[in-house]
């Protein structure tokens, strides 16, 4: 069920390299109590791992892989595809992280292709991921940056492909450094995307698509977050893989 402005609360949970028996037992105890909310809740385990996680996850949690190449099979050593994220279990696949345009240098180019591919050639939902760096904040370009970044996936998303797709604005400063942005910073960044979007797009996709917040949400901080009018849920790194998960599923509950 959407919420009063039309877009369901979204919260994904990127446990990014990290497994174990152990995390995974504890994540699945936090999902457990999360039955009732009224929230979509996507987790991406590394990609070994997902179809055992498949197997155990309560019913309700979709499975996301954290990352796919753009070619159905082939000699593309260490990828893979959405078609095998797909035959894996995953409703959704998380695109252009930061951690991908850093460490393994994708660029708008190639993550525009990669979008293109995953929409128009699988069903595989996407989290699209943007993000500014700490200096080009400082350096008063956040807007700019996030605008290329997200101006590069518009080009391959049709108007009525939107509805497949989340925004995750996750800007790098805050992944990972406890330095979470505050409550205004990331609304001002969201809703300024949300009007970018509207022009490229429509101003229906404006209304409908969800932006989702990430950089060090935890159980303290998300209820605050998920107050804001343009903040439509999260995508969490290390708070993920621990209990609190299970507060920052309910943010949006009284
Ligand atoms: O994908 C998740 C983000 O990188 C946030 O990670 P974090 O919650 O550990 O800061």
């Amino acid at each position: 069920m959407a919420g009063a402005n039309g877009r369901r609360f979204f919260v994904g949970g990127n446990w990014k390299m990290n497994y174990s028996k152990a995390i995974s037992d504890v994540v699945n105890k936090a999902l457990n109590n999360t039955k009732d909310v009224d929230v979509e809740i996507v987790c991406a385990p590394p990609a070994l791992f997902i179809q055992e996680f498949v197997a155990s996850k309560p019913a309700h949690v979709e499975v996301a892989a954290q990352n796919c190449y753009l070619a159905k099979d082939g000699a593309f050593t260490g990828e893979i595809s959405p078609e095998m994220v797909k035959e894996a279990g995953c409703a959704w696949v998380i695109l252009g992280h930061s951690e991908r345009r850093t460490l393994f240098h994708e660029d708008d180019d190639f993550l525009k292709k990669k979008i293109d591919y995953v929409l128009n050639k699988t069903d595989v939902n996407v989290i699209a991921c943007i993000g500014e760096t700490l200096q080009e904040r400082e350096a008063g370009k956040t807007n700019e940056v996030v605008e290329r970044q997200v101006k590069a996936y518009q080009e391959k998303i049709a108007n009525d492909q939107y509805s497949r797709v989340v925004i995750a604005y996750e800007p790098v400063w805050a992944i990972g450094t406890g330095k979470v942005a505050t409550p205004q910073q990331a609304q001002d960044v969201h809703e300024h995307l949300r009007q970018f979007i509207g022009k490229n797009a429509t101003a229906d996709v404006a209304k409908s698509i969800r932006i989702i917040y990430g950089g060090s949400v935890n159980g303290a901080n998300c209820k605050e977050l998920a107050q804001k009018p343009d903040i439509d849920g999260f995508l969490v790194g290390g708070a993920s893989l621990k209990p609190e998960f299970e507060q920052i599923c309910k943010a949006r509950q009284n």
